[in-house]
């Protein structure tokens, strides 16, 4: 049964981890401005915004979800993130927290690189001024890679020996030496497939060694970068520059601190905020009848600076959606099951749509079944209008993606889920 998607956010210490997570969940991690606040790897639940089926059909009053939650056909799907501690240069070689780090980074399968371009800290997280973020961009990837690299050499002598000697395709090989950082046989020969004119493996030099390591990391790492701190007023600059060096990157710009505040406001009941927007509205925006509290003129003051330098020049904080990038990249799909295909709802009540998971595009529904409900015998699995679809069929956005599972007979007490 495939695993839940897991999404790593890395990022030399003080680049704002703990605080984008903190603004992509409810966990309490904590949040500090010295290195190494967060010492052991922190998993929490994140939320994902996607487009709820419920307004397809006009029901968004009647969506409310058993995880997450829906607004106006927006839909808050949890994902599971993990926060891992700081990274100094040197960590392949065990400096900093080193290896621990690099060891919890292989449960993950996308990266969000919190990249801090405001240049107030340096390589080690230290404050400063002026220091050029492009640094850390390649030097992060050179981490992963050395220490991978270190991993593969150790060995490089017998695994070749055993290459050989059982006469195992550079697939068999590579997926027996890579399987510890979660990749399957089919994730290697997407790496290898990538490399042109690839020797065989006995003629391997270091070079092709380090080649084949970055085709691994490109499938097994994909990284999204959050240029973080944009509010700084020395952001400008350094996003531009790694943006016109690194053309191709996925990159977001974010102010994680903005998206806590608002968030905050928000709880808080001083303004009407819609994550992942530009809106925010006031009770002077919308009139006593609102239900808003009034600001005080510091907190008017402090929302007007974000509305000028984060909320109006950049479009909202970037926060929500540097997590639809990684989920982008693994190439995610929401996929609605419900008890009644015609009515949407779940087992009782007239709630529709209660249970959304996320799949890769592309997988098999019969496949979608046997995660969500165990090993139960399947009589029948029904689309919307009560339609047939295959077991082998594949899901897409809007496609197979709002489906019923009937159990055969008998098959019902080892059921998972609603
Ligand atoms: N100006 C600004 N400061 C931020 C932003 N995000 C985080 N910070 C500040 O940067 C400092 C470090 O943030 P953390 O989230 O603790 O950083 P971290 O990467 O988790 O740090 P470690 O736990 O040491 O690895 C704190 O003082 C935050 O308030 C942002 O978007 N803008």
């Amino acid at each position: 049964m495939p695993r839940d998607p897991l999404i790593g956010i890395v990022g030399k210490p003080s680049s704002g981890k703990s605080t984008t997570l903190n603004s992509l969940t409810d966990a309490n991690a904590k949040i500090g401005s010295f290195p190494f606040t967060t010492i052991e790897p922190n998993r929490a639940t994140g939320y994902l915004k996607i487009d709820c089926a419920c307004s397809r059909y006009g029901k968004e009053e009647l969506c409310k979800p058993n995880y997450g939650w829906c607004e106006n056909g927006s839909r808050h799907v949890p994902i599971d993130l993990l926060d891992v501690a700081g990274l100094i240069p040197g960590a392949s070689q065990g400096l900093g927290l080193g290896n621990k780090f690099l060891d919890d980074l292989r449960q993950a399968d996308a990266l969000i690189h919190v990249v801090d371009v405001s240049g107030t800290t340096n390589a080690e997280g230290k404050a400063t001024r002026g220091y050029d973020p492009l640094k850390d961009i390649e030097w992060l990837q050179d981490e992963i890679r050395l220490w991978i690299e270190g991993n593969l050499n150790k060995r490089w002598g017998s695994i070749v020996r055993r290459h050989t000697s059982t006469k195992s395709s550079i697939v068999e090989t590579l997926r027996a030496q890579f399987g510890g950082y979660g990749a399957n046989a089919t994730l290697v020969r997407e790496a290898i497939d990538s490399i042109e004119n690839l020797p065989p493996l006995e003629e391997w030099d270091n070079e092709w060694i380090t080649t084949v390591i970055k085709a691994f990391m490109r499938f097994k790492f994909p990284t999204v970068l959050a240029l973080n701190k944009i509010d700084h007023p020395d952001a400008d600059k350094n996003v531009s520059k790694i943006l016109l060096k690194y053309p191709d990157t996925r990159a977001v710009l974010t102010s994680a601190i903005t998206e806590i505040f608002l968030r905050k406001l928000k709880k808080q009941n001083y303004i009407q905020y819609e994550e992942g927007t530009e809106f925010v509205d006031t009770l002077e925006d919308l009139g006593p009848d609102c239900g808003l509290k009034p600001l005080d003129e510091k907190l008017t003051e402090r929302l007007e600076d974000i509305k000028d330098l984060v909320l109006y020049r950049f479009g909202s904080t970037g926060v929500v959606q540097v997590l639809q990038e990684a989920a982008n990249v693994l190439d995610l799909v929401p996929v609605f099951t419900v008890r009644n295909i015609n009515t949407f709802t779940g087992n009782s009540g007239s709630n529709v749509f209660r249970d959304c998971m996320l799949f890769k595009r592309g997988t098999k529904v019969g496949s979608v079944a046997r995660s969500i409900m165990g090993e139960v015998t399947i009589a029948a699995i029904e689309g919307v209008s009560g339609k047939r679809v295959s077991p082998d069929d594949t899901i897409d956005n809007n496609k197979n993606d709002i489906l019923t599972f009937k159990v055969a007979p008998g098959g019902v007490s080892s059921e998972k889920k609603e």
